[in-house]
């Protein structure tokens, strides 16, 4: 991954950050880096993800997808947030072959009845994985995705992968019927979970090289040092930081790639779970280029300086002529092809910002491929730790989160949660109805 911030300098933008605060900045990179070091070597938790490019051992995922007595044309992922997106993104980014890959990371009934209908039950494998083993969405729709399957006649227990911590109800389920397990790592928060076999069951399923997933992060690994100028992936972690001091409390990542799209929700997570904290934390924003174009890009270019802009490009991407259409109007079009116009909408849109003095970064990765995938996840997550460092958070709880599960545990009857009761608290003044009736 290489990265250019010279368009977030303050010369060029506003917020921007000035080379002078940069270096000045790069003192407290490398403080930050030897508390990071430091938690890396005694696998401290959170700081242990940084480890998994080493740790993460592909055998036991391999011996998971031979342990499967089917040869699968589909694969339900259940599970949610951390425990379902490193592996979509991987599936999404690099293709699912093959294989149908399905991820229940919701519980409308609608979308999951959906969902399963479409599905070869006879041939579908499922991946159940949750790190807790108690998340009531992933029990929930693994239990539904059992009961559809035992009402057509197929043995779930034998195409069955759970993957979860050593203990919980999860891991006691897995036991009672001699399921095969996968491991959550110690330490590893689920958000930080994508190169472990939590993200790594559904590729290789798939038939991708996870070998080369890892490889393209140990590679990301080895560039983590004490300065922002020789680390791109502290590089991000500090100028986001600088740029979010200076305003910009907006993070569009806007990767130039369809497959990348999934990237972009599982860096939203990593960086709002990881870092809105004490009142501080960007909030990250979906965008796609060059769809978004269409539409973000007028608010990112004329509306409040409050946003970043995050390119992530490919340098390298397949080709497809765009036939001449024999319309003069059209003839600059022709000849020429997809590729050439969506790297030149790109070129044209990180200018358009630029020369309306909006901060924006280009992060390059070589082609969208499992190496390349591998170093952009490890170098986002290296980034989120530095940036949690430099902003004195601790980057890997997420109280807030935990609340509204404990409320709405509370509202299910699982117990009782002081969290239930804000919901009956809750200010109304409604407006319409039902029947669509409006306020007199
Ligand atoms: O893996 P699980 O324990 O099921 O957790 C799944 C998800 O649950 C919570 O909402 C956490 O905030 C997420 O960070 C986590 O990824």
């Amino acid at each position: 991954m290489e990265i250019d911030v010279g368009n977030a300098l303050a010369s060029v933008a506003s917020p921007g950050v000035s080379r002078d605060s940069l270096e000045r900045l790069d003192e407290r990179v490398a403080r930050a880096h030897e508390r990071i070091e430091a938690g890396r070597a005694e696998g401290e938790h959170g700081y242990a993800a940084l480890e998994l490019p080493v740790e993460t051992d592909p055998e036991p995922i391999h011996g998971a997808v031979d342990s499967l007595e089917i040869d699968p044309e589909a694969l339900v992922t259940v599970g949610i947030g951390g425990s379902a997106l490193g592996a979509k993104t991987l599936v999404d980014a690099l293709g699912s072959g093959e294989v149908e890959t399905v991820f229940l990371d919701n519980v409308d009934p609608d979308w999951v009845s959906r969902r399963l209908a479409n599905l070869p039950l006879e041939r579908t494998a499922v991946n159940v994985v949750s790190r807790s083993g108690t998340t009531a969405e992933t029990l929930a729709n693994f239990l539904v995705v059992r009961e559809a399957m035992e009402e057509t006649g197929v043995d779930w227990t034998d195409r069955t992968v759970v993957t979860t911590g050593e203990s919980g109800p999860l891991a006691e389920l897995a036991d009672g019927h001699d399921l095969p397990k996968l491991a959550v790592p110690d330490g590893v928060p689920g958000r930080f979970s994508a190169l472990s076999p939590v993200g790594l069951f559904a590729p290789a399923v798939c038939g991708h090289d996870i070998e080369a997933i890892l490889d393209g992060a140990r590679a990301e690994r080895e560039t983590l040092s004490g300065s922002l100028f020789s680390c791109p992936a502290y590089a991000y972690g500090a100028t986001t930081y600088a740029l979010e001091t200076r305003g910009a409390s907006v993070n569009a990542m806007m990767p130039y790639a369809e497959s990348l799209e999934t990237f972009a929700e599982w860096f939203a997570q990593l960086w709002a779970e990881s870092l809105g904290k004490d009142g501080l934390g960007q909030a990250p924003v979906r965008a796609l280029g060059a769809t978004d174009q269409h539409s973000q890009l007028q608010r990112y270019r004329a509306g409040p300086r409050d946003t970043l802009v995050t390119f992530v490009t490919p340098r390298e991407r397949g080709e497809r002529e765009i036939p001449d259409a024999g319309i003069e109007d059209l003839d600059y079009l022709s000849g020429a092809g997809l590729e050439e116009l969506i790297d030149a909408e790109f070129e044209a849109t990180e200018a358009s910002l630029a020369a309306a003095g909006r901060p924006t970064v280009r992060l390059e990765i070589d082609s969208v491929d499992a190496r390349s995938v591998g170093g952009l996840l490890y170098g986002m997550e290296a980034a989120c730790v530095l940036a949690g460092e430099l902003a004195g958070i601790s980057a890997f709880d997420q109280p807030a989160v935990e609340w509204a599960k404990r409320a709405t545990r509370g509202l299910l009857g699982g117990g009782e949660f002081a969290e239930s009761e804000a919901v009956a608290e809750k200010t109304e003044l409604r407006i319409g109805g039902p029947s669509g009736a409006s306020m007199r």
